[in-house]
């Protein structure tokens, strides 16, 4: 997006009723209107004052109500920027609200759906948000308006007050900064865009670490992290460093051109007030309008040399949030209870290598659904077929005869709830974890369920409001799996995927776990487990054996009579 792109989205958001900025805006417009006013007729008030005091001729009371003048419009201009300052910072909360609420609504299902989604990107963009809009409406869009209108207003007065030659000076050395500060945005914005990647890559490699501490520390690499650390914030340094230089070579232009125009300005004007074309009040009026407009200028450039990373984030922001449709993300659906399912031909690859091909099965509704495999055989990429996550490649997928792929994706959720082979647990509490939605299980049944499957082998009492710690760290493996069975336990979605999800269990919890859930599921659910032990197929009504790209489906018993790899797979005591 370019930068006029970003501005403009940025205002037609301001503008939108949704945001509720609208009077914000609006107060911030008068107070500038008012301060542009104040600003232009401060400098006139002085003028007054001092040809009076120089001529000799104003009556005392007039001079000191030009000076008090003076002296209430340049407070009260200061006064209202302050004030201007709190609604600008509304309208900056508002934008930065809805800009991440939108990119994280966007983004969540594509991290989810997609494996090689990047959360750490994402997460730098979003702290930086405030930030950049902060410079970008505050400091750019905020400034701008206003400065062009007292620049404009500025030399008109100048105009009608002093020789042309004034207006043309200021204005030659106003069109010098224009150019030397367009030149220098132009390279900018490159190497803004460069320094933003560089910082996003770092933040990307400090989270993958961080959330990687215990691998990282367990396996004796701190130090060989640390530099790869050192290696992102080194290339970090090299791109800000060159931002550096372009803004040191542009504001040094920019200086130049002001203070040479600053110069010429009071030399001319010493020389006319000398020779008497001028009179002080004048020179006073000039100098004043000269310092008032380049004051903000050197400001507003440092602004426009900050603006360009500040751009470069606000619109990666708004790409990643832009173009969803405003709708509930959960529609209600009227469908109860458990769903059939029918694989028919399914193909899937990933790059050139297939990992299934003509994969048929039909489920009934209500099953329970065993499906094996030797590791790398494609259980979990024929799971997320199954929940519509990735879609086959040929073939097709259907729901109680519905097929998948004319599913909405949200509803596709609602109707088959896959629980992927890493839990992912909250750094909340024992309860938030197992109350998750959807599930509908009531604490004092998860109390009761947690204790039947022994979540703590002594038999200790449940503490519901422990915290987890980060990814569940103060749980067992087995016991962040016992959560997850618990809370499923009171899901009623049409299908269940269990990818895994009693791995990590004894065989006994393993079994005490199932037998709950296939109770819990009867008339509801169609349960399908994927395990890589075989001792619960032969209770399934279906089992799904996947081995080299192919699939076979059938009782336990009549695979093993059938199914050569079957019956080795099994004796091999998987
Ligand atoms: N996102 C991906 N990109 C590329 N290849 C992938 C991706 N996900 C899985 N694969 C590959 O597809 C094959 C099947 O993977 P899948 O996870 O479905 O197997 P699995 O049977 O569930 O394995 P396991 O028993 O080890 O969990 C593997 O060779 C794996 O490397």
């Amino acid at each position: 997006m370019t930068s006029f792109g970003v501005i403009r989205r940025l205002v037609a958001m301001i503008g939108r009723p949704s945001l509720s900025a609208r009077r914000d805006a609006a107060s911030a417009i008068a107070i500038e209107l008012a301060n542009v006013a104040l600003g232009v007729s401060a400098p006139v008030l002085l003028k007054l004052a001092v040809d009076a005091l120089t001529a000799g001729t104003g009556p005392l009371g007039l001079i000191v109500l030009y000076v008090a003048g003076f002296v209430i419009a340049w407070t009260a201009t200061n006064a209202m920027t302050a004030l201007k300052y709190t609604f600008t910072i509304r309208i900056i909360d508002k934008l930065a609200r809805r800009i991440a609420l939108d990119t994280v609504r966007a983004q969540l299902p594509t991290l989810a759906r997609k494996r090689e989604g990047d959360s750490a990107r994402l997460q730098g963009v979003l702290e930086r948000l405030p930030f950049s809009l902060q410079i970008v409406i505050d400091g750019l869009l905020w400034r701008m308006a206003p400065l062009i209108a007292q620049t404009l207003i500025s030399l008109a007065i100048v105009g009608a007050l002093a020789p042309p030659s004034y207006v043309a000076m200021m204005g030659a050395a106003l069109g010098l900064y224009i150019i030397a500060t367009g030149h220098g945005a132009g390279r900018f914005q490159e190497a803004a865009r460069t320094a933003h990647e560089a910082a996003a890559c770092q933040a990307q490699t400090v989270g993958d670490i961080l959330r990687n501490a215990r691998r990282v520390v367990f396996n004796g690499n701190l130090a060989a992290e640390r530099d790869r650390i050192d290696e992102a914030l080194v290339a970090r340094r090299a791109a800000n460093e060159a931002v550096s230089q372009l803004i040191a070579a542009t504001a040094t232009f920019q200086s130049a051109v002001l203070a040479a125009g600053l110069s010429v300005l009071l030399i001319l004007g010493t020389a006319d007030v000398s020779a008497g074309r001028l009179t002080v009040g004048d020179f006073v009026l000039l100098q004043a309008y000269a310092f008032r407009l380049a004051l903000p200028l050197g400001g507003f450039g440092y602004v426009i040399r900050q603006a360009g990373v500040s751009i470069a984030n606000i619109s990666e922001a708004l790409e990643l949030g832009g173009g969803i449709p405003d709708k509930h993300l959960l529609p209600a659906s009227e469908r109860a209870g458990p769903a059939a399912i029918e694989l028919d031909d399914i193909g899937f690859r990933y790059g050139e290598e297939w990992v299934l091909r003509d994969a048929s099965a039909y489920i009934a509704p209500g099953a329970f659904v065993v499906m094996v495999g030797p590791n790398g055989s494609g259980k979990s990429t024929l799971a997320q077929i199954i929940a519509g996550i990735i879609a086959p490649e040929e073939g097709a997928v259907s729901i109680d005869g519905r097929p998948l792929r004319e599913i909405e994706p949200d509803e596709r959720h609602w109707l088959v709830l896959y629980a992927p082979q890493s839990i992912g647990l909250f750094n909340r509490t024992l309860r938030e974890n197992a109350l998750y939605p959807p599930t509908q299980v009531a604490e004092a049944e998860l109390a009761s369920l947690l204790d039947e499957w022994r979540f703590y082998e002594s038999g200790r009492p449940i503490d519901l409001d422990l915290a987890v710690g980060e990814q569940g760290a103060r749980l067992s493996g087995g016991q962040m799996q016992k959560l997850e069975l618990a809370r499923l336990a009171g899901v009623s979605a049409p299908v269940v995927i269990l990818d895994e999800t009693t791995s990590a269990l004894d065989r006994t919890s393993e079994a005490r776990a199932i037998r709950t859930l296939k109770e819990r599921y009867r008339d509801r659910t169609t349960l399908i487990l994927i395990t890589h032990r075989v001792a619960l197929a032969p209770e399934a009504d279906v089992v799904l054996f996947l081995e080299n790209g192919g699939l076979e489906a059938g009782r336990h018993e009549t695979l093993l009579r059938e199914c050569p790899g079957y019956e080795r797979f099994c004796s091999l005591g998987a």
